[in-house]
């Protein structure tokens, strides 16, 4: 099936889905990075359709991913990039490992911090806080400058750090996780709002087993893994031109280490546009003919809904034009 003859798969309708691992009459399964109260959690409220289906926290990204490699999940909710703290590595290394997964769509958290005490404390009283590392890379400035003593253990995750604190045998003294950890648990408030950046953002993905790519909004983005070749000067920049040239906008790009040895690289890419474009095909096919290794992860509806600018000469319609032109030239 052609991705631009492709339904509009929405998460709700998946059910069915020969792709899904679910059947009609099976509800579908999600997991997410766990437990109760995570900002992943969060992400997984919004998608569409959860709300009758089975929704399972687990401990980490990759037991989230490794679920849906093996079909025992139909859907992983994932954290991928934060507007402070950059790409969440775990994620990107993950999800670029093979061609096991697609993208579906993009979930956007607003993210704000507390810190927790297993007691009421005084600030100067703690001596060890956890969370989790992205957690902690958002509030570290407040964390110098007002409990600049306490030593930082990393957690799992940002609700797993709170709800330690219930457990006697835990020896940290205080967490850092969303307000509504400390609704559901009644741990004490010990400061609010300590995040660094006002307005930050944590984007997650809803990962499938690979599918029908949905049919375009007019407000998409799409991601794909590009290894870095080898002894090819200008990689990077050549990689680029195949978007700048077709007037594709990135959204993001960073080089991961593929772990098989130094300057060893992969780059992950997103961009505006979806792969039912012709600009964007055609920046594909010629990554490809550069980059057989290219990998795609899908395309899917952009969360902000914002609608980008497409410069005319790289809109389908000019396409089509240049694609006439030439076949007229052939038929003479
Ligand atoms: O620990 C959580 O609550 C998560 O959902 C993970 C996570 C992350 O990986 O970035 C999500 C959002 C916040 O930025 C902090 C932590």
């Amino acid at each position: 099936m052609s991705a631009a003859a492709a339904p509009q798969a929405e998460p709700q309708h998946d059910a069915g889905s020969p792709t899904s691992g679910a059947t009609g009459t099976e509800r579908a399964r999600y997991v997410y990075l766990g437990p109760a109260g995570t900002f992943t959690e969060a992400a997984l409220r919004q998608v569409p359709g959860t709300e009758g289906s089975q929704c399972d926290p687990v401990g980490s990204v990759i037991t989230a991913l490794a679920e849906v490699r093996h079909g025992t999940a139909d859907f992983a909710v994932v954290p991928i990039e934060n507007s402070v703290e950059g790409g969440v590595t775990a994620t990107l290394d993950d999800i670029a490992a093979d061609d096991n997964l697609q993208i579906r769509r993009e979930i956007l958290v607003p993210i704000s911090f507390v810190l927790v005490g297993r007691r009421q404390l005084e600030l100067n009283e703690i001596q060890t806080v956890s969370t989790h590392t992205h957690g902690w890379a958002q509030v570290r400035n407040w964390a110098a400058a007002h409990i600049p003593q306490a030593e930082f253990i990393p957690g799992n995750s940002t609700a797993g750090a709170a709800r330690g604190l219930l457990d006697d045998s835990t020896t940290y003294d205080a967490a850092v996780c969303a307000p509504l950890v400390a609704e559901q648990t009644g741990l004490p408030v010990l400061a609010s709002a300590i995040e660094d950046t006002a307005g930050a953002v944590t984007r997650f993905v809803l990962v499938s087993r690979p599918c029908p790519v949905p049919a375009p909004t007019g407000s998409d983005k799409t991601t794909v893994v590009v290894p870095l070749p080898e002894d090819h000067p200008g990689a990077l920049m050549d990689i680029l031109d195949q978007f700048s040239t077709r007037g594709i906008n990135l959204s993001r790009i960073e080089s991961r280490p593929t772990g098989a040895g130094l300057g060893s690289y992969f780059f992950s890419i997103d961009f505006e546009g979806h792969v039912a474009e012709e600009r964007v095909k055609a920046a594909l096919a010629a990554l490809y003919r550069m980059i057989p290794g290219i990998r795609f992860l899908g395309s899917y509806p952009r969360a902000d809904k914002l609608k980008y600018a497409i410069p005319a000469h790289t809109r389908d319609a000019a396409y089509r034009a240049g694609q006439e032109w030439v076949a007229a030239i052939m038929e003479r």
